[in-house]
């Protein structure tokens, strides 16, 4: 006889297809599939934003009511496995889900994530009729109060349900002034070191940190990383404390929207026995961002523009990516000083450099399609993304040796060519120097074609899909409900 399903709520404040700002929504988006084959079910709450409920159509069904939560009514509503939590004093305003259109966070986050989190934590305990939950599974610090609330403030009469925590990125913690607390509901008790205090303050993901069962990150080398004061970012304390609780599982992709043979967004599909193929992609994306015709290698660049991602000391290094024949296309917005940077770049270079500031899912399909090569010189990075497409597409990954990038790209190193396993190149140390001889490196390897090749099909053949981390998950939760 098979079990029955573990029925998990997921929480999350983005998953794709409703609302991405980054990586966060692509994992939180891809779960339930991943679970669905290891006897997980796996519904995922998220925030009613106004774009949100403008795509959910005119009659998802109301699972729930409360009339007063962090002050005014809000609703459940519920389609297929998605819930999403309409409070119109929370979440229906223009903008971005954790901002402003300028970029300033909104003042009441606190509010808005302890709301959320409140109607998790209710809905994971039996509130809303024919909806019953075994596990929370919260995602960063905008879920964070919800293993804090099961554990403090759980529904009157529900029996305990266990918590898991995950950290997508820990310089991210969301961390309010003491004032908040008398404010979010929980009892006197929760005020302590391991409660939702934080420095004198209130943190909303060390309030999660603290109370879940069990904690995971999204690789086993950024799940070490945090351990230490650099990545652990004030939290490696508890990270080191709770050290047996703590579990890395590399994120998946998602097979069928990232694949080379059947992606609808690029002008020639193409497999690893077709490598020739990606010619056309590569002319059609050179052509896209105005790049003149070369033989040196197509970085490509698709990141937040920020500090984490390394992209002030790739600003540093691009004379020298020119210098040695190489042309780059970079997509991406964040900080405008960086913004800046890059378009100063272009503009140095024209013909070498084509910069394209903003958001666009379907260029980032085709870049990369038609690049030679990802750049990513993160100084810190949970997990990635992009260089775990980049081998799926054949596009090499040259990636700073932290975190995720550590545990997914194999270098080129002499043993690893050997032997036809290496995936890419990897560096240590962000600082221009260190990532000018990873160029150096990666030219030296364009310039072999049967090098190069290698590169690209062992990339191919890795298998970064969910089946792994979905089984992973699975097993995670089965020892925590047992
Ligand atoms: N301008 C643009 N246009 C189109 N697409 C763009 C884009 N900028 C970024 N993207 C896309 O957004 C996603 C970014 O995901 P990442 O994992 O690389 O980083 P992020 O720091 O957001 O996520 C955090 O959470 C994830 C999930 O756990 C971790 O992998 C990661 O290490 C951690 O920092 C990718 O799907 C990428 O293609």
């Amino acid at each position: 006889m098979t079990s029955p399903p573990i029925r998990v709520l997921s929480v999350a404040s983005e998953a794709v297809p409703w609302v991405k700002t980054g990586g966060l929504a692509d994992v939180a988006g891809a779960l339930p599939a991943a679970l669905a084959p290891h006897g997980v079910a796996a519904t995922t709450l998220i925030p009613g934003y106004r774009d949100v409920l403008a795509r959910l159509g005119k009659r998802p069904r109301t699972a729930h009511k409360w009339a007063d939560l962090f002050g005014g009514p809000a609703r459940l509503l519920a389609r297929d496995a998605m819930l999403v939590l309409d409070a119109p004093h929370l979440f229906d305003r223009p903008g971005r889900p954790y901002g402003d259109d300028a970029g300033h966070d909104w003042p009441d986050n606190w509010r808005r994530f302890a709301a959320f989190a409140r109607a998790a934590a209710d809905v994971a305990g039996g509130a809303a009729k024919g909806l019953r939950f075994d596990l929370l599974h919260a995602h960063d610090w905008q879920a964070g109060l919800a293993p804090a609330y099961l554990r403090f403030a759980p529904v009157a009469g529900s029996k305990p349900v266990p918590a898991v925590m995950t950290i997508h990125n820990m310089a991210f913690q969301g961390y309010f002034p003491a004032e908040v607390f008398p404010q979010l509901g929980l009892p006197r008790q929760a005020w302590a070191m391991d409660g939702v205090e934080y420095h004198g303050g209130v943190g909303l993901l060390k309030a999660g940190l603290e109370s879940a069962q069990a904690i995971t990150t999204v690789s086993p080398t950024y799940a070490r990383e945090i351990r230490q004061p650099e990545f652990g970012m004030g939290l490696d304390g508890l990270i080191r404390a709770r050290g047996q609780a703590v579990h890395g599982i590399v994120n998946g992709i998602d097979g069928a929207e990232w694949n080379p043979e059947t992606d609808p967004a690029i002008a020639a599909r193409y497999t690893a026995a077709t490598l020739p193929d990606r010619s056309a992609n590569r002319a059609a994306l050179a052509a896209e961002f105005g790049l003149e015709a070369g033989d040196g290698p197509l970085f490509i660049v698709v990141s937040r523009l920020t500090w984490q991602k390394g992209m002030d000391v790739l600003l540093e290094a691009l004379d020298h990516l020119v210098w040695l024949g190489g042309r780059l296309a970079l997509l991406g917005s964040g900080d405008a000083a960086l913004e800046a940077g890059f378009h100063a770049a272009a503009a140095r270079h024209p013909g070498r450099i084509g910069v394209r500031i903003g958001y666009d899912e379907a260029l980032s399909h085709r870049m990369q399609a038609g690049g030679d090569a990802i750049l990513v010189p993160s100084r810190f990075e949970p997990c990635g993304l992009t260089q775990l497409y980049g081998l799926r597409y054949g596009c090499v990954p040259v990636v700073a040796r932290t975190g995720g990038l550590a545990d997914t790209v194999i270098d080129a190193n002499v043993a690893a060519l050997a032997i036809g396993a290496a995936t890419g190149v990897q560096f240590d140390g962000v600082h221009p120097a260190a990532l000018k001889a990873a160029l150096d490196r990666t030219l030296a390897l364009w310039r072999c074609p049967e090098d190069w090749q290698a590169l690209q099909r062992a990339g191919m053949a890795q298998d970064f899909s969910w089946a792994r981390s979905g089984a992973a998950y699975a097993a995670l939760y089965r020892q925590l409900v047992a």
